[in-house]
């Protein structure tokens, strides 16, 4: 059964920044990817040793519309083989933000890994944001849960 679903979501307008002449464009790599590859621009080969981690650039800034942010999540490919993360998973790019996009990478693997200029690093994820009003209370109103967590649940 095929779902009809709306064809139009965010415009996200992406400036190519001084060092980011050639960058990639965030691209998604099939019809219904939830996310669009990003790739490093680097002026030379990076290494990230076991445990190293480094704030890769992409060459990019970018004008999300108000009322959505950009998450920067890990490539699942890049984290099974290599052990390679996004160590501030999802990375939140806020609408105001219109520095350089930067993915901050881990390598929790047990192998040097090399990122090259252009390599799919990270994947984003455009979503819409609900702001909320704080307002301090005395106090709240009850719930079954109450102040269980952590693990409350599926005890006897
Ligand atoms: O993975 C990331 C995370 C953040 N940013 C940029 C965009 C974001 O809007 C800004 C601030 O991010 P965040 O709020 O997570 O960091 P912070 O440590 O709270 O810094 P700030 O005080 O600037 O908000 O940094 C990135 O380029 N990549
Ligand atoms: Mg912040």
């Amino acid at each position: 059964m095929s779902v009809s679903r709306s064809p139009e979501g965010a415009t996200v307008r992406v400036m190519r920044l001084e060092n980011g002449q050639d960058a990639k464009l965030p691209s998604y790599a099939s019809e219904g990817a939830a996310g669009a590859d990003l790739s490093a621009a680097l002026v030379a080969p990076l290494t990230l040793e076991p445990g190293e981690r480094a704030l890769v650039p992409t060459g990019l800034a970018v004008e999300l519309p108000d009322g959505f942010e950009m998450q920067i999540r890990p490539r699942s490919g890049l984290a099974a083989r290599q052990g390679v993360t996004v160590l501030n998973s999802p990375g939140t790019i806020d609408s105001d933000y219109r520095g350089e996009v930067k993915v901050l990478l881990i390598n929790l693997g047990a192998e040097p890994v090399m990122i090259s200029h252009g390599d799919r690093i990270a994947q984003v994820v455009i979503a819409p944001v609900t702001r909320a009003a704080f307002t301090l209370a005395e106090a709240l109103s009850g719930s079954v849960r109450g102040e269980g967590g952590f693990g409350s649940t599926g005890q006897n």
